[in-house]
């Protein structure tokens, strides 16, 4: 029976074998830590049988640890339980048994735990040891502890929604999930529904009908248009329960439970990079596993009563607009259509007219320029959100556009971009706007007025070092929780429109270009939606804080230098 003062599960401590030698190993429920320490070589007289139980029930940890550092030397591995990854009865064969020279023992047993390895540039694998018993009663007693101590972790996905998207990036999705994800979802004990697409949007409409009770979670496989397809499938489905009008601009829109995991096999990958640090399936399948929960400000967008898109990437109009429309008509050259098309589109140097009004964050405790970037468990978010969430129960969920004043910029613009994750990816490390929040509530909405080439190449240039890339004076920036573009031929030719990419370009083109001083070749630009060309150009964006959670936890804070460096190593009192 246990004491009545012990506030957690009995800690656990034997002396087990890896690889035939000594460790001390101890199970801590009231840190929720598995730690293993080598002991030291004794003289072979005084040397014990691995396995001697030394099973210490009822000890707090701290008065235990001490009575054992006389036997032990120094380098431990501590692994806290939140980042086993699986724990399983070890099938031993024969020849193991051999060559371990475990032959003295009638029948050994032994038992492995797979856990979170922390490597370079946050990613992570899975490690593996195998700890030996000498009786099966202490291998059983060490299987159920452990098991015990991953069950009360509920937040674990056990069945799994997957969609593959067997042509994204480089056609290698479903490669991906079988030989890297699959294998280490089984070995945690997640089951998984996999459906392969078979035609663009099919997991989107798919969301609409399947019965999303029976899942803990949906995981695309593929890049950041696989992602936008499962994200409108969900929250569309989510608002579709509820009774949202998701046409209504101010609508309160219902916020999806269940998370979605992004194993990346697309060109781009920028939701992924962005919110787990690396875009690296082995990575992204491990964060599922551990049933990490980060949420995300979603932007919706619409045209006049219509809704459009949802972004929670880039929303980008002039550059990175032209850059996707000129990248379409290359698909067949792979992720590369996006460099040939970048390089074709600054060539080009289009400048667009318009005007921008936006409505500040106001609740936010950051800025676009304060060098603090979103990391794992982030207060910026965590403190913003809150006071939104105060804001608006006053406000009683309502978000009248006349209720507070606009900023309104008329000017000719390079890019319009509006951001509400950094954008980071692999080119770009430190993304579009370094300092963006994922869960704050807010966008960064970026202004790249009408410069040189040199300028705009230096502004691009930018992007890929450590500099402020705002400190240009052509270059402004805002947080922002909503905004309204509107391109100048729309306001002056077709403010009726409905359809106004096309009617605006038919009305203006021949004006525009018949006129002597016209030097734009382009009417308009297009908008890019996170990877997707818009047919509209006038429109409006608001931020939905924390509208979805994603299977990740942010970007860690301290990255490892060091690939060899095992677990989290936490010192031991
Ligand atoms: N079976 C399918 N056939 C054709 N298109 C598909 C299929 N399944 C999904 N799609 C569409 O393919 C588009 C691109 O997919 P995905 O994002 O996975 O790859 P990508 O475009 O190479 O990567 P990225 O979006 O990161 O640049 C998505 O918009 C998605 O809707």
């Amino acid at each position: 029976m246990q004491p009545e003062y012990l506030p957690f599960p009995a800690l656990l401590c034997s002396v087990l074998s890896i690889s035939r030698q000594h460790y001390e190993v101890t199970l801590d429920p009231g840190r929720a830590l598995l730690s293993w320490r080598k002991l030291r070589p004794r003289s072979v007289k005084g040397r014990t049988r691995a396995g001697i139980c030394l099973t210490r029930v009822l000890h707090r940890a701290r008065g235990l640890a001490k009575s054992f550092s006389r036997q032990i030397t120094s380098g431990s591995v501590t692994v806290p339980l939140t980042e086993i990854v699986s724990v399983e009865e070890a099938e031993i064969d024969g020849k193991y048994c051999n060559s371990m020279k475990w032959q003295h023992m009638c029948k050994p047993h032994a038992f492995t735990v797979r856990y979170i390895k922390r490597m370079k540039k946050h990613r992570w694998r899975c490690g593996e040891v195998t700890f030996w018993c000498s009786e099966e009663q202490m291998c059983c007693h060490w299987l159920q502890a452990l098991n015990d101590a991953l069950n009360q972790q509920t937040h674990r996905p056990k069945h799994l929604l997957v969609y593959i998207n067997p042509y994204g990036g480089c056609k290698k999705g479903k490669q991906i999930y079988e030989k890297k994800v699959a294998p280490l979802f089984s070995a945690a004990g997640i089951a998984a529904d996999v459906v392969v697409t078979e035609y663009a949007n099919h997991a989107r409409d798919n969301l609409y009908d399947v019965n999303l009770e029976k899942y803990d979670g949906i995981v695309c496989v593929g890049g950041d248009g696989m992602f936008s397809e499962v994200l409108h499938g969900l929250i569309g489905r989510v608002q579709k329960d509820s009774h949202i009008d998701h046409n209504n601009p101010s609508a309160c829109l219902s916020r999806c439970s269940i998370r979605i995991g992004i194993v990346p096999a697309g060109s781009t990958d920028c939701v992924c990079y962005a919110t787990v640090g690396i875009n690296d399936p082995v990575t992204s399948a491990l964060h599922i596993i551990l049933g990490d929960c980060q949420p995300l400000d979603v932007c919706s967008i619409h045209h006049k009563k219509n809704f459009l898109k949802y972004s929670v990437s880039l929303l980008g109009y002039g550059f990175y607009g032209d850059v996707l429309k000129g990248s379409e008509n290359n698909r067949w050259l792979g992720p590369a259509r996006y460099d040939f098309s970048g390089f074709k589109t600054f060539l080009t140097h289009h400048w667009y007219e318009g005007t921008v009004s936006f409505q500040p964050a106001k609740w936010v405790i950051g800025s676009p320029r304060d060098n603090k970037p979103c990391t794992s468990g982030c207060h910026v978010c965590r403190q913003s959100s809150k006071q939104l969430q105060e804001l608006q129960k006053e406000q009683n969920c309502r978000f009248e556009h006349s209720e507070e004043e606009w900023t309104t910029i008329k000017g000719k613009f390079m890019a319009i971009n509006a951001v509400s994750l950094s954008c980071a990816c692999p080119r770009s490390p430190k993304g579009l706007s370094p300092a963006a929040h994922l869960a704050d509530g807010s966008a960064d909405l970026i202004l790249v007025r009408k410069c040189s080439r040199l300028n705009f190449l230096r502004h691009l240039i930018r992007h890929t070092s450590k500099k402020d890339q705002f400190e240009f004076p052509f270059v402004e920036v805002y947080r922002v929780k909503n905004f309204q573009f509107t391109p100048k031929h729309f306001e002056e030719y077709d403010t009726e429109s409905t359809d106004i990419g096309n009617v605006s370009k038919k009305n203006f083109a021949q004006i525009c270009t018949d006129h002597p001083s016209c030097v734009c070749s382009h009417v308009n630009s297009s908008w890019n939606c996170d990877g997707e060309t818009l047919d509209q150009t006038a429109i409006e964006m608001r931020v939905h804080c924390r509208l979805i959670h994603l299977f990740a936890r942010g970007i860690e804070d301290a990255p490892l230098t060091d690939d060899s460096n095992p677990s989290k190593i936490l010192p031991m009192e």
